[in-house]
């Protein structure tokens, strides 16, 4: 249920999608508000990714309705989704590995809008002004997430964790409304993850919304008020982190045997 003081932004209902007869998303409803960090917890074959796919439109659903401030988008294609505000990143982080750092920052600009009037006004001069303002912007996205040092770097040579922060600084230069982060924390040595950590907090505090699947439950319980635990496709509970964590059903199909 989405608090009336803090509307939703994000608004999926009864979602769902099967592959070849196994449905892997099963009626799946979310509601995501503005200022929120919202969790999705739920053993691997769960479904979540598959739901992000689905809410970034790079498969289409079966069934369901999907909003985006109000805007449908259903059926809207993935780079419409993103220009009007979906952002999101993969479980493995996919930079072009022999552009810089900069450069792949800068190629998520969302420039295209109003791409036809653009095009027949364009001079040299208006697109090198762009391009300026964009490196200008890319720059302090690269500053915000600590990866300033490396801007003339070929992605090729980050860690895996300044490859998710790298993947951040690309979310962010597309000016999103909502992110869905897919395992931020995934292949990530600890002292990198408390500046992930730190970074999403600071993004969401822009007023940006966050649905975070992580099997990482340190990182869930310092950052999400609220999780979804998804398994076999459904959504199994919601609530605190706390709340779930307890719930018999929650710790047999997936906590139990995860280190503490
Ligand atoms: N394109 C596809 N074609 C067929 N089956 C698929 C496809 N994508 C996902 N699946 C199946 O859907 C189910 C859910 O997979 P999904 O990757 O969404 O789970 P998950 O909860 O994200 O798991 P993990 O935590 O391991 O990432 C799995 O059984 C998977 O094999």
């Amino acid at each position: 249920m989405t608090d009336p003081s803090h509307p939703s932004i994000l608004e999926a209902r009864g979602i769902t999608k099967s592959f070849g007869g196994f449905c892997v998303v099963n009626d799946v409803s979310l509601s995501l508000s503005a200022s929120e960090i919202l969790g999705v917890i739920g053993p691997n074959g769960a479904g979540k990714s598959t739901l992000f796919n689905l809410l970034a439109g790079a498969l289409p659903i079966d069934s369901g309705s999907i909003r985006l401030a109000g805007t449908d988008l259903t059926r809207a294609r993935p780079e419409a989704r993103i220009q009007l505000g979906l952002g999101r990143t993969f479980q493995i982080p996919r930079p072009f590995p022999r552009m810089t750092v900069l450069e792949n920052v800068m190629t998520a600009a969302q420039n295209q809008r109003g791409e036809s009037l653009f095009s027949a006004l364009a001079t040299a001069s208006l697109v090198a002004r762009q391009e300026r303002a964009n490196a200008v912007r890319a720059r302090d996205i690269l500053d915000f997430v600590s990866l300033s040092h490396l801007e003339d770097q070929p992605a090729a040579v980050l860690s895996g964790g300044q490859r998710k922060l790298l993947e951040l600084a690309r979310v962010l230069m597309a000016e999103p409304r909502v992110i869905l982060l897919d395992e931020p924390a995934a292949g990530v040595n600890p002292a990198l993850l408390d500046l992930i950590i730190d970074r999403i907090v600071a993004i969401n505090k822009l007023g940006i919304a966050v649905l975070l699947i992580e099997h990482n439950m340190e990182m869930i319980g310092r950052l999400c008020p609220r999780v979804m635990v998804m398994a076999a496709g459904k959504v199994l509970a919601e609530g605190t982190p706390a709340e779930v964590t307890k719930r018999a059903d929650v710790i047999d199909v997936y906590l139990e045997g995860m280190p503490a």
